[in-house]
């Protein structure tokens, strides 16, 4: 989900693990030259979900943690590429956590379809983050660090 700390964790993670770190929101403001936000506004969030999906889907790194935007979770094809070379990280959070860290949806550019209330955006979104989680971890109640010692024990089972 957004906010649901994928950038925080991800660039900690790496860090211990001696591993590159990607942002997929940076990657696809540096290829398009356009803030997140301006995509929604000048191309619909279908336009941006489809923009951020390709971005993924060519994603090339080795060694790396990847942290891409909640809303990748809509595009197949980059989540089959993202299942392909990564071990994908379900980062669990409640609707009245994700309502609290989100604040203002618009300035941060949450793809929200017209008439969608954040609750509706949840729901949909649930079963998905479930369907191609290859770890989950519930962070109710868990600091940036505790979540990131969690994950390294995690993924030394994982074995990808
Ligand atoms: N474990 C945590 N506990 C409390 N707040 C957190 C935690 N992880 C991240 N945050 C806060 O939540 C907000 C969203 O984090 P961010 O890493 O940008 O999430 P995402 O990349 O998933 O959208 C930030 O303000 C961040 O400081
Ligand atoms: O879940 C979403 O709809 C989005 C999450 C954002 O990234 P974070 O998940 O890092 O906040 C970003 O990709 C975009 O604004 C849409
Ligand atoms: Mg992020």
């Amino acid at each position: 989900m957004p906010a649901s700390g994928k950038s925080t964790v991800g660039v900690l993670l790496a860090k211990r693990l001696g591993y590159s770190f990607v942002d997929a929101d940076i990657v696809i403001q540096e290829k398009t030259g356009k803030l997140l936000k301006e995509i929604i506004a000048e191309q619909g969030t279908d336009g941006f979900l489809k923009v951020e999906e390709n971005v993924n889907s060519e994603l090339d790194v080795q060694r790396s943690v990847i942290a891409p935007g909640g809303s990748v979770i809509y595009g197949p094809k980059a989540m089959k590429h993202l299942k392909e070379i990564s071990v994908v990280v379900y980062l669990k959070l409640s609707y009245e956590d994700v309502k609290m860290r989100l604040g203002d949806l618009k300035d941060r550019g949450v793809a929200l379809k017209d008439g969608m209330t954040l609750k509706d955006l949840y729901d949909e979104r649930i079963p998905l983050y479930e369907k191609y989680a290859d770890i989950t971890i519930d962070e109710t109640g868990k600091s940036a660090g505790v979540i990131v010692d969690e994950l390294r024990t995690m993924m030394e089972h994982a074995g990808k």
